[in-house]
């Protein structure tokens, strides 16, 4: 059928099948799923809804633009399901062909040697990709056809897909020895902290969010898988994903939500605002009961709240966004936290949507473009896909997108972690300094480094 359709049109097309598989030995989070692959990727939702699993690299869309990236992205993601021939009985959001990938967060910063692996925007359709949901399973394979050859490949890539799924758990889950655990010029960090809260008090910027980095290496190379499982096991409530592309991998558990969109509903998450946890209930309690009541903080969020809902206002024929935030607590941290609903017009993809919130004050700053040029002059880092949105979309525009935060790249032996935090006009710098800290703990401890440094 495919064959016939790519000797019509005389080119190569993408050919995708899906099929509701019954797996044969569940292991509780099919990570092993990604062992020896160069391109992979693995997400999982905080709720375990959906976790898609990605493996092999037919088709790439990538891109160094600046402006025109997101909808570069999309125009070529559009192109090829034009012609592409689909057979998908599943009727789910996350199964077919689907794309996966992350934009960086500053396409205007300077690369830095450790990011160059990833493009401005990097995505990919996997070869084999399983989905699981809550009660179902399903297989979808993706080969390009062209009129020379058929689809014979796909008995091949399923029979392949059987002996993954049915490949024993790892054997070690331990990480090679640490050599050296690196913080990034601390005190100068906490100088370029100073040197921003002048320029809010100067009046004309409301927010700037500054990051930093630790450097790790290791005796050996990073298993990309191992590192996945601890995040799986330790940060159950949050968005876990790892993206592998030519033996770099990006990886992390981020708490925080951009945009998901299924159908015509979509959502968003503003996170913003911070203090630490305590073992101690009570104490907890009383800790998530200052932040609620704590001006600094609700500034710093309310900020967040303002943006996505004007982003949500212009987009969306209802939004419905509560009046006061929650706590959103994770193991490390607990944050202010508003969830933003809505009805998207006709026509509005995921993809605008991204290119429209990103970054929110939660990770970039208000007014954006100031904000942005002062983390480009004072941070003087290279994000990468840090704090950038990453997550998938499928051909019937479906998707979801997470701000990659609490995360970090893996090099071979070497990992760069980063951790970053809302500076407004009345921050200390010792005590966003102290709140980075907190942050770098989630990949601290997945990669078995001291929490405490
Ligand atoms: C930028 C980060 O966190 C953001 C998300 C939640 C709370 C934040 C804060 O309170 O500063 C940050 O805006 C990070 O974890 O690297
Ligand atoms: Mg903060």
């Amino acid at each position: 059928m495919s064959l016939k359709q790519a000797k019509e049109i005389n080119k190569t097309i993408l050919f995708s099948y899906t099929e509701k598989v019954a797996l044969p030995h569940p292991l509780p989070t099919y990570s092993s799923v990604i062992r020896n692959s160069e391109d992979y990727f693995y997400w999982k939702d905080p709720q375990n809804e959906t976790i898609i699993i990605g493996i092999g690299n037919v088709l790439q869309i990538v891109s160094e633009q600046i402006d025109e990236r997101f909808h570069l992205v999309e125009e070529k993601w559009d192109n090829i399901l034009e012609n592409a021939f689909i057979y998908d009985s599943a009727n789910q959001s996350g199964t077919g062909p689907l794309l996966f990938g992350g934009f960086t967060f500053d396409p205007n910063n300077r690369k830095k040697p450790e990011w160059e692996t990833f493009s401005h925007a990097t995505f990919f359709v996997p070869e084999i990709m399983i989905t699981l949901k809550e009660k179902e399973s399903f297989l979808t394979l993706n080969v390009m056809v062209n009129p020379e050859n058929d689809t014979t490949i796909l008995e091949h890539l399923k029979k392949q897909m059987m002996n993954i799924l049915n490949r024993k758990e790892q054997t070690s889950d331990l990480l090679p020895a640490i050599i050296e655990q690196e913080e990034m010029n601390p005190k100068g960090w906490k100088e370029s902290v100073s040197k921003v809260v002048s320029l809010l008090k100067d009046g004309y910027l409301d927010k700037v969010v500054l990051a930093r980095k630790m450097r790790i290496k290791f005796q050996q190379k990073v298993v990309p898988e191992v590192l996945l499982n601890h995040l799986l096991e330790q940060q159950k409530g949050s968005y876990v994903f790892s993206f592998g592309l030519d033996n770099d991998s990006f990886a992390g558990a981020s708490p925080e939500r951009l945009v998901k969109k299924i159908g015509e509903n979509v959502l968003s998450t503003c996170l913003a605002g911070s203090i630490k946890r305590s073992g101690d209930a009570n104490q907890d309690q009383a800790l998530g009961k200052i932040l609620l009541e704590d001006k600094k903080n609700r500034h710093e969020h309310q900020l967040v709240v303002s943006m996505i809902a004007d982003v949500f206002r212009e987009h969306c024929r209802e939004v419905d966004i509560p009046d006061e935030p929650t706590l959103m607590k994770t193991p490390d941290i607990q944050h202010l936290y508003t969830p933003v609903k809505g009805k998207v017009k006709e026509n509005t993809s995921i993809l605008h949507l991204v290119e429209s919130l990103h970054p929110t004050p939660a990770l970039g700053g208000t007014p954006r473009q100031d904000a942005m040029k002062v983390i480009r002059d004072v941070e003087n880092m290279d994000r990468g896909l840090y704090a950038g949105p990453i997550g998938w979309m499928d051909y019937r525009g479906n998707g979801e997108f997470i701000v990659a935060i609490r995360s970090g790249l893996i090099k071979g032996n070497e990992a760069f972690i980063y951790a970053g935090c809302g500076i407004v006009a009345d921050s200390n710098p010792e005590d966003e300094y102290l709140e980075t800290k907190i942050k770098f703990r989630p990949m601290l401890r997945a990669l078995g480094g001291k929490e405490d440094e």
